[in-house]
Formats: structure tokens, sequence, C-alpha cells
């Protein structure tokens, strides 16, 4: 065996025998099909099956040991006996695996936040990690858009799970990595994802509608977002939370309750972080703010108010971590555009222009909207759908958002992936009114909406952002919004 491949005893991890005795296990996993020689087996309960059914496809594949809950247990206890192999029972297998996979792969960047909220996740990760940047630290954002900065990696989560988190993590501590700012999904924290992360502080976005799929009710999903200041941040931790929001209140509480400082970012006075004016143009805004009271002013190359609020509670988290108030206000002038967030991805020759941003939440299609127009002195179009297998009650309220806020609205499709697009469309439509015009093809419809462009108008395509494909059925075809929209700025101004 390799010298590098990490070892260690189950109770070094954490992991208490409940029979079978104590071992080295070379690896962990939670899916039996990854399993090596050597590992501990994690089989948790799912939300389709219970992962104690691939106990027996695990023990085959070498697993030496198995965590599992009280139900699990009852189902794996005699095979388990049979091969030799160890059991772990615990009340919550999901957070043993996080506490034991941090331990198992030992290092993380010394200095990580995370951030929670309906929107504005990647955003807030993204600026908290340029600024560190600017600051001269090796720092990365780790979330939907993937591992960017100081290192590069792809993701399929936006909140990794806990054995791929700390393998990476690690990876990157290795390298030299002493900053990351992570995005903490509803799903990562309900399924404990991130509870073996030390974190230095966390921030609270909003709260709106989405994932009413996996949470059975907006108190299930609030309560999962809450877990990060109510569980995993430490009592000596730094809870960054916008006061703007109507659950910000809430949130605040719970992190007071735990003994965290609490800077509270927003419009009202009480905010530390308080954002006191600002000065739209076609470009970006200038923004006159506040921390602790002193006034400071900013030119951002950034569209929209929201992403100014992104900033200052990114700002103060990198505060909240330590560093020198005015170099980070200064730092802030130099940051960039988040990919596929309002993003600026076209000029027609009449000077309309093109952004691509990721609103997919009916709160953030009437965010990004409400942003735009006073960047915007004609009228504003917008390209909006919805994506297959998520939220189904989200679909009218996004329409109804696009058709409240924007001029002209196009009904297309997201991601169909296993649904039938027209019911997808239908339901957005519905929504979104008679006015709104529907066109399947998301490419004809940027072609036509581009195509509506007159000097001083914008066209605001939302739903997919920083996304390279399109997903029909389970497969992917190449789709890049921002590519379409440069080829139909191109065809309609004759360059092509
Ligand atoms: C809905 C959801 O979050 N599901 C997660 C959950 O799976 P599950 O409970 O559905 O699992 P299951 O299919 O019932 O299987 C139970 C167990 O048996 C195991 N198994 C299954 C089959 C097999 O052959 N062998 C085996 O061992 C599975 O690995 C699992 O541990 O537990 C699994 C193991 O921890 C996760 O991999 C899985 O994430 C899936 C891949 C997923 O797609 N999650 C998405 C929705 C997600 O997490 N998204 C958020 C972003 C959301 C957002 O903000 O937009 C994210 O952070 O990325
Ligand atoms: N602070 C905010 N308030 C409201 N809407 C926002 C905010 N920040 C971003 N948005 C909207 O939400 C979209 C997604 O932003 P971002 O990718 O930063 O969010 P996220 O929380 O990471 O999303 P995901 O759940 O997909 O990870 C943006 O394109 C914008 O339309
Ligand atoms: N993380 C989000 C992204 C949605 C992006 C949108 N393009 C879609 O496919 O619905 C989700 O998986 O729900
Ligand atoms: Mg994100």
């Amino acid at each position: 065996m390799p010298t590098d491949v990490p070892q260690s005893s189950l109770i070094a991890l954490g992991l208490t025998p409940h029979s079978g005795g104590d071992r080295q296990i070379t690896g962990l996993s939670v899916d039996s099909r990854q399993v090596r020689p050597g590992h501990l087996f994690a089989a948790l309960p799912g939300t389709k099956v219970h992962g104690a059914d691939f106990v027996p496809a695990a023990l085959a594949k070498g697993a030496v040991a198995v965590l599992t809950d009280r139900a699990g247990a009852a189902l794996v206890q005699a095979a388990l006996s049979e091969a030799g192999a160890t059991l772990v029972v615990a009340e919550d297998p999901r957070q043993a695996l996080a506490y034991a996979a941090a331990l198992f792969f030992g290092q993380q960047p010394a200095t990580m936040i995370a951030v929670t909220g309906t929107n504005g996740k990647t955003s807030v990760a993204t600026f908290t990690r340029q600024i560190w940047q600017v600051l001269g630290y090796e720092a990365v954002n780790i979330g939907t858009t993937g591992v960017e900065g100081a290192y590069s990696a792809p993701s399929n989560h936006t909140t990794p799970e806990p054995i791929t988190l700390h393998r990476l993590l690690a990876e990157m501590a290795k390298t030299g990595i002493t900053h990351a700012a992570m995005e903490a999904s509803s799903h990562g924290l309900a399924q404990k994802r991130l509870d073996g992360v030390t974190l230095r502080a966390a921030a609270f976005t909003n709260f709106t509608q989405d994932h009413l799929d996996y949470h059975a009710t907006f108190e299930d999903y609030f309560a999962a977002k809450a877990g990060l200041f109510g569980r995993v941040l430490p009592e000596d931790g730094v809870a960054v939370i916008n006061m703007d929001d109507p659950k910000g209140e809430a949130m605040a509480e719970i992190a007071h309750a735990r003994g965290q400082r609490v800077i509270r970012v927003g419009h009202g006075e009480e905010c530390e972080m308080r954002l006191l004016g600002k000065r739209p143009d076609a470009t970006g805004q200038d923004v006159r703010f506040a921390w602790e009271g002193k006034p400071q002013m900013v030119r951002l190359s950034l569209i929209g108010e929201f992403q100014a609020m992104n900033v200052l509670t990114a700002a103060a988290l990198v505060i909240g971590c330590g560093a020198d108030p005015l170099s980070v206000v200064q730092a802030l002038g130099h940051l960039t555009t988040v990919r596929g967030r309002m993003q600026q991805v076209a000029v027609r020759e009449n000077g309309a222009t093109v952004f691509v941003d990721y609103a997919h939440t009916p709160d953030a299609v009437a965010t990004a909207l409400s942003a735009l127009r006073p960047h915007v002195l004609g009228k504003i179009v917008v390209i909006v759908g919805a994506g297959g297998d998520r939220d189904r009650t989200k679909r009218p309220l996004m329409g109804r958002a696009a058709t409240d806020h924007a001029d002209m609205v196009f009904v297309t499709d997201d991601n169909p992936r296993t649904e039938d697009p027209a019911l997808i469309r239908a339901a957005v439509m519905e929504g979104a009114g008679p006015t709104a015009i529907e066109v399947g093809d998301r490419a004809e419809a940027i072609l036509l909406a581009v195509d509506k462009l007159e000097p001083g108008d914008a066209l605001l395509i939302a739903g997919k952002g920083h996304e390279t494909g399109q997903v029909i059925g389970t497969d992917v075809y190449p789709f890049d919004d921002a590519e379409q929209a440069s080829v139909a700025v191109a065809a309609l101004d004759g360059k092509i």
C-alpha cells in the first residue's frame, strides 16, 4: 500500500465499535459501489432506500467496518458478525461521518467561512475569496461553480459530501491554501455535510422559496439553514446576518443565543455594515456605505443592489475573520463579476446590453429584474424558464415575477431533465400571463429576444447562469447562454 494513503483507527475517528472491535481503516465511502478493501462503509438512511441494503455488496468489496443508525444495525448485524466486520452505531450517522471524514483527512485551510441563504451563496463566497486574494492570501471558493481561485476543481454539488469535501480541503491545505469560502446549501446542512468543518465565520443572505420538493415545509427549510448558526458555527465564531431579510432577526437571535459575535448587514441604522446609498449607471454603481458608523465610498463594476449587498456581506465576513477593515474597504474596488451572475455578455451595435443571470427562484427573478432597472434607460426584456425534477410550485411564481418586473417576457426551457418541457413551460406561462411569448427552444428564444432590443434596452437571460449544458432527459447537451447571446448579437448585427 502506498505510504501516502491515510489510515486511521475507528476510535481515533470518534467512532466507537458496537461489535467487532477497533480497526484500522484505509478509506471511507457512502456508496457501496465505491468501497475499496479496508474501507468503512457508511450505510445511511436515504430518501429512497436505506444504505444498509447495500452492506452485503460493501462487504464483498472489502469493507471492514460499517457505520449506520439503529434501524440499519438491526438489518446488518448478522451479516457483519459472519464476515468478522465491525459495526458502529450512531444516533446521527451522517454527522458521525462528517466528523470522521474531517479527522481522517486531517487538515483544512486555517480560515474557513460558509454562506447560507436561498440566493446569493455563490456570489458572497466568490466575493469573499476575491477580497482575500486582493489582500494577498491563498484563497478559494467552493460551491455551485466548483472550486475557484488559487485552486481549481469541478464539483457536482453546491456543498460537497463530507468525504469528497475533506479530501479536497486536505489536498488544498497541503498545497498552501489558507482561506476557503464555502456555500452551505440547505441539502448540505440538512445532511450535516459540513459539520466537520471548522468555521471562523458564517453568513446568512436571505430566505425565500425554493426546494420545497426536498424540505417538507418552509419551517423545515428554515431549520436546515438555521443549523449553520445553531450547530455548525462554533460559539466563538462570527455570524454575518442580512437584516433586510424578514428572517434576519430570527437568524441573529439564534446566533446571539449561541454567544456568537453578530455583524448585521443591511439598510437599517442598527447595522454595523450599512448601505447608505448607491448611484447606478450602465457599467456599475458608486456605493456609499458605513462600517461601524464610518462612511465609505467605493466604485463597483457590478450591476444590481443585491450584488452591492453581497459585496458588503463578503466584506463583513473577511473583517469578521480578522482582516484590517480599511484594507478590506480598499480591496472592494477590485472585485469582478461572478460568472453567470448579472454578467454582461454582449452589447448590440445600438448599445443595448445582454446579461446572463442565475435567477432560478421567484424571488431571484424579481430581485434580478428590479436590480437591473435603475441601470437601464429603455425597456427590459427577460427570458425565463424553470428546471424539471425540482420544486414545481415555484414555476407560476417565477412567471409572475417576470411579468411583474420586466416589459417583455419570453418563456422557454431551462433544464427539463426527465419532465415534459411543454408542461413546465405551461406552468411558467400560467403565472406569466397572456402577454408572455412562449418559445420552447432556448437558442431561438435568445435570438428572438435579442432581436427586440432597441437603443437603451437590456435583456436578462435568467436561470442557467454559468451552466454549460442543458439537461434533457438524462443527457446533457452543450448549451451556454453567454455564447448563444454573443452568436445572436453577431448574427442580428450582421457580423456573421
Ligand atoms: C436529495 C439528496 O440530497 N440526496 C442525497 C442523499 O441521497 P438519498 O438519501 O436520496 O440516497 P438513496 O438513493 O435513498 O440511497 C441511500 C444510501 O444508499 C447508498 N447507496 C445507494 C445505491 C447503491 O447501489 N449503493 C449505495 O450504497 C447511497 O449512497 C445513500 O447513501 O444522500 C446521498 C449520500 O449522502 C447523497 O449523495 C444524495 O445527494 C444527491 C446526489 C443529490 O443530487 N443531491 C442534490 C439534490 C443536492 O444535494 N443539491 C444541493 C444544492 C441544492 C441547491 O441549493 O440548489 C447541493 O448541495 O448540491
Ligand atoms: N443577495 C441576494 N438577494 C436576492 N437575490 C440574489 C442575491 N444574490 C443573488 N441573487 C439572485 O440569485 C441568483 C443566484 O445567485 P447565486 O448563484 O449567488 O446564489 P446561490 O445561493 O449560490 O444559488 P444556488 O442555490 O444555485 O447555489 C443570482 O443570479 C441573482 O439573480
Ligand atoms: N442548484 C439548483 C440550480 C437550478 C438551476 C436551474 N438551471 C435548474 O436547472 O433548475 C438546483 O439544482 O435546483
Ligand atoms: Mg450557489
